[in-house]
């Protein structure tokens, strides 16, 4: 059985993307809004309505947004940076963010390339000044690329196209990236060194990372310094990463000879003073502005939405690393089997909480790509408050972490069959349930050390109780049950390993009081899986 993992049935589009982006979305089902340029408040008051949110780099996905959307399950990224998206939010509240990154690298590197080209011949400015009725042959003098030295800071997929592209002009290419191993981008003629060796040697630098803390402000005034008089900068990445205040006094002394933007901190920018400057040449934020990326994006992002709601498969995921295995034959049994096993062991520690430690082990060799997803399903049971929208595979660890609950995740392999062990510790003591999944069916087998002596199977209502082994007891929770009106359907009591050992019942439904019962037995819980 393949999972379906969250259900989108409405998917809003807030930007300009590819029309496939629609067609695709509808043609699997998905009903699609297309609505451009709405404001924040308009958006907030709006995104309740939907399972599913596109988006590109011009809606802001801040808390706000998120914490309205109430049925919102997925965010997807027609393209590559998520820094439009508050993706912790998102995690938190369980809603899973995807971006398509492959669709627009050439895109990107492409137009990084056409600005280095401009910058060296000042085409913009020759255009403009054609226009204008003018013939300066003068004005407009370059330098040959060919020769040159490229910084490349950041050598991923736009990194690394932009350098194979460059170099058949005959620039050398040099770069950092504190990730990308140095004999990767040498295969790709790229020499890697430190920031600090690399400024001074470079005629021409361009940016290709994410923006993050790290990168923000990455070539500033003490970097600028550091560079040969007259560098020419390009960032088609992020606003900030080369710091505006810092490029446009470099711009000014001459320490910079020219910069290519097409990011800006903010978009569209107010303040003018770069993009007016004579040596800036710049763009709208058209990196990735082509029919080919686009349609790649609107594509990928389509698909990505229906194979993840369709239960095929989870791509382009940049924050639900726990659900990549959820995506087997199988796992939708054992995620149930955590589920329940954290719902028993809630119960059975209804007075007791709040869990300082939740340890998950699995064992058997098939399970090993399971115990990650294992994990989160326990802490959902043990976490979920009544049957409103709480806690999922995508927030739960996120969550338990915030409550205080450390979680230890653990897998052997053995021979013997697929088991899962959850261990609680809750006010100094230790609950442990084992379970299983049997014939496909989520099953109890211990609880607190007591075996079953058939499995219990993990569905419906359930009454476990906890009391010395006699026939009378057994007889007053029938007498109780029945005086509440509440059907046995079924019975399993644990092998007598010592005097006190642990009763399950399914029955017909909840007791309304279980006081009763509690006065009976050393412990008793009831829940409905
Ligand atoms: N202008 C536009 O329309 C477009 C802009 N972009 C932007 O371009 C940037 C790069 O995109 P991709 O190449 O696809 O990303 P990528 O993830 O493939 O590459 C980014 C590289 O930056 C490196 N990096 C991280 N921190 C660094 C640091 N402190 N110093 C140097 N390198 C660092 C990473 O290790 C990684 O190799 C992103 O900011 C993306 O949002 C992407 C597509 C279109
Ligand atoms: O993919 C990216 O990171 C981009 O910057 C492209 O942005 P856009 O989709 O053109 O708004």
């Amino acid at each position: 059985a393949r999972m379906a993992l969250v259900s989108v049935k409405r998917v809003l589009i807030s930007e300009s993307v590819d029309p496939c982006c629609k067609t695709i979305l509808q043609e699997n089902g998905i009903e699609v809004t297309e609505k451009q340029q709405m404001t924040k408040e308009e958006l907030i008051a709006e995104i309740q309505n939907y399972d599913g949110l596109v988006v590109r780099s011009a809606t802001k996905v801040t808390s706000d947004v998120i914490n309205a959307g109430s049925n919102l399950k997925i965010i997807g990224r027609a393209g590559t940076g998520v820094d439009n998206v508050d993706v912790d939010a998102a995690t938190k509240r369980g809603i899973i963010v995807m971006n398509t990154p492959s669709g627009n690298t050439i895109s990107a590197a492409e137009l990084t390339c056409a600005l280095l080209m401009s910058l060296s011949r000042h085409i913009p400015q020759a255009v403009m000044s054609m226009k204008d009725g003018k013939w300066d042959r003068k004005k407009f003098m370059g330098a040959e690329l060919y020769g040159k030295v490229l910084g490349i800071v950041g050598l991923g997929r736009i990194g690394k196209e932009v350098a194979t592209r460059m170099q058949s002009f005959g620039m050398t290419t040099i770069g950092y990236d504190p990730i990308t191993p140095p004999e990767v981008s040498a295969s790709w003629g790229v020499e890697q060194m430190s920031l600090e060796e690399l400024w001074p040697q470079c005629d021409y630098i361009t940016v290709h990372t994410p923006l993050m803390p790290s990168t923000t402000g990455l070539l500033n005034d003490a970097s600028f310094a550091k560079c040969k008089k007259g560098v020419k900068v390009v960032n088609c990445a992020r606003g900030g990463i080369i710091d505006e205040a810092a490029l446009l006094r470099a711009l000014e002394s001459g320490q910079c000879g020219g910069a290519g933007l097409d990011v800006f901190v903010e978009e569209p920018p107010k303040d003018r003073v770069l993009v007016n400057h004579p040596n800036v040449i710049s763009c709208p934020h058209l990196g990735a502005s082509t029919k080919e990326a686009q349609a790649r994006c609107g594509r990928d992002i389509a698909l990505q939405i229906v194979d993840m709601a369709t239960g095929k498969a989870l791509v382009g995921a940049v924050n639900a690393q726990v659900l990549v295995n959820t995506f087997s034959p199988d796992s939708h049994q054992w995620i149930r089997l955590g589920e329940s096993m954290g719902s028993v062991l809630k119960a059975c520690t209804a007075s007791k909480q709040p869990y300082s430690q939740v340890h998950v082990t699995s064992l058997g060799e098939s399970l090993k790509k399971s115990s990650g997803f294992l994990s989160s399903a326990a802490v959902v049971g043990l976490l979920t408050e009544g049957p409103q929208k709480g806690p999922n595979l995508v927030n739960a660890l996120p969550l338990a972490a915030e409550t205080g609950i450390t979680v230890q995740t653990d897998h052997k392999d053995s021979n013997e069959r697929e088991v899962c062990v959850l261990e609680v510790s809750v006010n100094g003591s230790s609950y442990t349930a084992v379970g299983s999944v049997q014939a496909g069916v989520p099953v109890l087998l211990e609880l607190n050390g007591s075996v079953f002596r058939q499995p219990v199977p993990l569905t419906g209502h359930l009454l476990f109780f906890k009391a010395s082994n006699s026939t009378e007891l057994l007889l007053s929770v029938t007498g109780v049950l029945a005086a509440a009106g509440v059907l046995l359907q079924s019975f399993s009591a644990s092998t007598v390993s010592s005097a006190e050992q642990w009763y399950c019942m399914g029955i017909s439904s909840l007791l309304g009081d279980i006081g009763a019962l509690k006065s009976l037995a050393k412990e008793a819980a009831q829940l409905t899986v």
